[in-house]
């Protein structure tokens, strides 16, 4: 099968001549989004955007087609911005609105998209699929369909079956916690990340948030919202009470700790995902496969590790079929996570 290419008048060449729009997006993108190219802050708080903008659908409160991935975090931003589990994405939407008046795409592809490009930019990270076509969304997503930290893995996985993602998809997603940082939850200590390399999409993640908790970063438990925060295992990190739970009940524990020492596992799994999220709600028969304009990634920087300090004895083991795969710690004093700057 020859793949039929065509030359965009910027000179890029494609799958398909729909896919030209995006080449000028891409570049100012990278440019004026994502401080030329980092895996920092905004990419960050893209990737989330994604998520919030994609799990806003629901059979069962009537959507049939529409909602879903397709924008309405954007163009109903003033009713979505107001719901308890959107807190802080305002910040992203007022950034990324400005493109939707320099390009010609709808804020649906234009979410997906940053996404896409954001992940490019973290060494380690798939190279995602990119469809183009989401209609405007005609509708704001009904409240209460993004989970939060504190709900319990019944509800969590109860409110991902509901858009078809089984419990070993849900642990796959939340590989997006290894490029992440939490502003609200303590507002305290904007910026403080989830893993200890927060621009490496690596599988730290799931090593460290099956270390025990000992501490609360910061100075105590500061609201937010808390409940949701639960203890962590280093100074400068913070962890979640969904993150926690999901690495050691038994529905997710052994899929949690698959993930730890197999980079490979974890980007086919991250971007099979992906794919599914970023499309739910839409026809895909309708879309073109703009994929081939989304970057290359970096290859992961590191091996998977223990943070300094640490021992196999911090690893609290929960899968019932497997050991926690042996692992040894970087040198030098007890690991202290730096926030991740703003910008
Ligand atoms: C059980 C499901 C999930 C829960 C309860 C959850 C909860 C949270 C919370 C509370 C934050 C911190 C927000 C802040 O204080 O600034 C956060 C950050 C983040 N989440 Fe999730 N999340 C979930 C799933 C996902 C998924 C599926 C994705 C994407 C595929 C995602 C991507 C992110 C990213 C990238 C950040 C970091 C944002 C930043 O650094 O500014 N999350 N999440
Ligand atoms: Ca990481
Ligand atoms: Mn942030």
């Amino acid at each position: 099968v020859v793949t039929p290419r065509v030359t965009c008048s910027t000179g890029q060449v494609t799958a398909n001549a729909a896919c030209c729009v995006l080449f000028p997006l891409l570049d100012d993108l990278q440019s004026n989004l994502f401080d030329d190219g980092e895996c920092g802050e905004e990419v960050h708080e893209s990737l989330r955007l994604t998520f919030h903008d994609a799990i806003g659908f629901s059979p069962s409160k009537g959507f049939v087609c529409g909602g879903g991935a397709d924008g309405s975090v954007i163009t109903f931003d003033s009713i979505e911005t107001a719901f308890p589990a959107n807190n802080g994405i305002d910040d992203i939407i007022d950034q990324q609105t400005p493109f939707l008046a320099r390009h010609n795409v709808t804020p649906g592809d234009l979410i997906q998209f940053a996404g896409a490009v954001g992940v490019s930019n973290c060494p380690g990270a798939p190279r995602l699929q990119f469809l183009l076509g989401r209609p405007v969304a005609k509708a704001a997503s009904p409240i209460g369909l993004v989970p939060e930290p504190f709900d319990s893995i019944t509800d969590v996985l109860a409110r991902f079956a509901e858009v078809n993602f089984s419990p070993a998809e849900v642990v796959a997603l939340l590989a997006s916690h290894t490029i992440a940082a939490a502003d609200h939850v303590d507002p305290t200590i904007p910026g403080t990340p989830f893993d200890s390399t927060p621009g490496i999409f690596d599988t730290q993640l799931f090593i460290e948030a099956q270390l025990r908790g000992i501490l609360v970063p910061g100075n105590g438990f500061n609201g937010g919202t808390a409940p949701g925060q639960v203890l962590s295992p280093l100074e400068g990190m913070i962890r979640l009470e969904t993150d926690s739970n999901l690495a050691r009940d038994s529905r997710t524990a052994c899929e949690w700790q698959s993930f730890a020492t197999n980079q490979a596992k974890l980007q086919s799994s991250f971007r099979a995902a992906m794919a599914k999220m970023a499309v739910i709600g839409q026809n895909t028969k309708t879309m073109i496969d703009c994929s081939d304009v989304i970057p290359v990634p970096k290859p992961v920087v590191g091996k998977p590790h223990l943070p300094a300090g640490k021992t196999m004895k911090d690893i609290e083991q929960a899968c019932a079929s497997a050991p926690f795969p042996a692992l040894t710690a970087d040198p030098g004093p007890q690991t202290s996570v730096p926030a991740v700057p703003p910008s």
